[in-house]
């Protein structure tokens, strides 16, 4: 068989590389032909991702492995499935062809009994296929059963199945040991790495259609409560025409249902935003939302926080407390900057996804809740898996449908409208009215990376506004301010390498860094971090991002209140 005895292809069986995965789901997110189809989602996946996986991951893929031929097939969802074999889909993909198409058979074979109770799945989507004409040699393929919910039952649901073919397996009447062997071993690479995300990509599919079959119903619980809200909604998330669109997609798929949301995306590029909007559109929008931020809570602190503490179940817990589960029971949750959760809470958390149920700390009482959560983060959760710092089974349970909200630099076509948003409300803010933005204006920004996202964009702008006095907007300025176009001799000295021109002298790591821009800008604002000439907007962050930075890199702001004696390092950077 063509994989037969290459050792780096043995080596990748034994790992789970996420970038695979974040790749896929990645793809999965941004492709927006979910409306026409899988097909379009299918062809970007498999011929972009699978060749890249193929390439980055099994090398001599190519040449020694050589799928034939790939296929997904789906089965109709739900009832219709229980009654037969009709409008089974398959998605053919041929990798002989010079220009890969993709093929697409609907099937209106003979009818074919399929019912699906979890055992011999394999078996039996196998016997189904043999059922269908035209492709008898497809049982020697490896099928791998894709299996989701698409509901809000945990239940699992066949979604489909993958099935490639190994080069040569046509020819080949009979499998020695041998190729049995490499087969059983792609069989659980492809199980372990590709099957979890297809079978999301199916599952995001099916939601989306279900959301968009026409008549569309909707309830008075869809629609704003009031007209004020609808304005407010309306004004808080800009883009929506934009590159926001395919966000707001998906959004309106998953508002209907109860699934778990993860929200990924860079710092400040609207993840709480768009949380928030999920739950003003859903049905729960009359429960509460509760925003935690994982990352800001002491680590001791956690469990008790989220899940609650009975009295006395710890020095200093004078009476019981309900944890941000109970409060938000019939709402929606979002733990924002989910990767920060420590381990154990993470287990726990699991559970409450996985089973809806909790107890206090220091309880025996099982409380159930019914709680939405939406997860955020800006972190590489798949790289955290890999050292061990996320479950993987928790990213798993997560990601039913993750959105990427992409950085401001890849959706420009936002900054006009985003600009003139926040052009007005720094202007209503300050009572300053201003020239409007001219195409010039729009022009400076574009060509900007802004690396804090829409959180800079609205600082620049009340920045712009405030520098303005009434006339016209210098944003030239008003960027200079948050990147010096010199170094502040005082900071970049590094003392032990005689100063900072010679690069490799002092090199500092990203952490370092970090801590010293950090340190840099509460000495500019004596220690405020919140509000208006707050570190916080100085750096365009979150404050209470800023906030779990500080305390993860031990770094006091009282250090620099005024009247506090200042810290060792003064202006001094840290070694390299
Ligand atoms: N699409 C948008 N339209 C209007 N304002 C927006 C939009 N997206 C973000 N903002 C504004 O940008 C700021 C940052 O947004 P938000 O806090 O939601 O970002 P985030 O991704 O959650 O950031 P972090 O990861 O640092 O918590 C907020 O003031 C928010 O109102």
């Amino acid at each position: 068989m063509a994989f037969h005895g290459n050792p780096l292809y043995n080596t990748a069986m034994n790992q789970t590389p996420p970038s695979i995965l974040t790749d896929l789901w990645e793809e999965a997110c941004r492709s927006s032909s979910f409306p026409q189809g899988e097909e379009k989602a299918l062809e970007s996946l498999l011929f972009n991702t699978f060749s890249k996986i193929a390439r980055e991951n099994l090398p001599g893929i190519q040449k020694n492995f050589s799928c034939t031929e790939l296929a997904l097939i789906l089965f109709p969802s739900g009832k219709e499935f229980r009654h037969g074999s009709e409008g089974i889909q398959i998605y053919r993909i041929s990798r002989n062809t010079p220009s890969p198409e993709v093929e697409i058979t609907t099937s209106k074979g003979p009818e074919a009994l399929l019912i699906i109770e979890g055992a011999h799945l394999e078996g039996r989507i196998a016997r189904t296929l043999s059922y269908l004409p035209g492709y008898p040699s497809w049982s020697q393929g490896i099928l791998i059963p894709l299996t989701g919910s698409t509901g809000d039952t945990p239940e699992e649901t066949l979604l489909g199945a993958l099935l490639v073919i190994p080069a040569g397996t046509r020819e080949t009447k009979t499998d020695t040991d041998t190729d049995t062997d490499h087969r059983k071993k792609l069989k659980s690479y492809i199980e372990a790495t590709l099957a979890p995300p297809f079978a999301g990509l199916l599952e995001n599919a099916r939601i989306y259609r279900h959301a968009h079959r026409p008549p569309r119903i909707v309830t008075s619980h869809s629609k704003p409560r009031n007209p004020q809200e609808q304005n407010d909604q309306a004004e808080t998330l800009v883009g929506t025409r934009g590159g926001l669109r395919n966000v707001l997609d998906r959004i309106e798929s998953v508002v209907p249902s109860s699934l778990p949301v993860l929200l990924l995306g860079e710092s400040g590029t609207g993840k709480e935003v768009i949380a928030r909007r999920i739950h003003h559109l859903s049905p729960r929008h009359e429960k509460p939302f509760i925003r935690i931020n994982c990352g800001a809570i002491a680590p001791e602190l956690i469990d008790s926080e989220l899940f609650g503490h009975e009295r006395g179940a710890f020095t200093g817990a004078i009476k019981r407390k309900r944890g941000w589960f109970e409060r938000a029971h019939g709402g929606t949750l979002l733990l924002d900057e989910v990767g920060d959760l420590p381990l154990p809470a993470q287990v726990r958390l699991l559970r409450v996804l996985q089973e809806g149920t909790f107890e206090r700390v220091g309880g025996e009482e099982e409380i159930s809740v019914d709680v939405r959560i939406i997860a955020a983060t800006h972190r590489d959760l798949p790289g955290m898996i890999q050292q061990g710092a996320f479950r993987e089974d928790l990213w798993y349970r997560l990601s039913g449908y993750p959105i990427v909200i992409p950085p401001l630099r890849e959706r420009q076509q936002d900054i006009p409208a985003l600009a003139h948003h926040f052009c007005q409300r720094s202007s209503r803010r300050f009572g300053i009215k201003t020239q409007s933005i001219t195409e010039g204006d729009v022009d400076i920004l574009r060509a900007y990376q802004w690396p804090g996202n829409i959180r800079e964009l609205a600082s620049v702008m009340d920045r712009a506004v405030l520098l303005s006095e009434g006339g016209s907007l210098d944003f030239h300025k008003a960027l200079e301010r948050i990147v010096p176009l010199g170094p502040e001799p005082s900071h970049n000295i590094n003392p032990s390498s005689g100063g900072c021109h010679t690069e490799p002298l002092c090199f500092f790591t990203l952490d370092e860094a970090i801590e010293e821009h950090i340190r840099r800008a509460l000495r500019r604002t004596s220690g405020k971090i919140e509000g208006p000439g707050g570190a916080a907007r100085l750096l365009a962050v979150n404050p209470h991002t800023l906030r779990a930075r500080m305390r993860r890199q031990g770094i006091n702001w009282n250090e620099y209140r005024p009247g506090q004696t200042l810290p060792d390092r003064g202006g001094t950077p840290p070694p390299p």
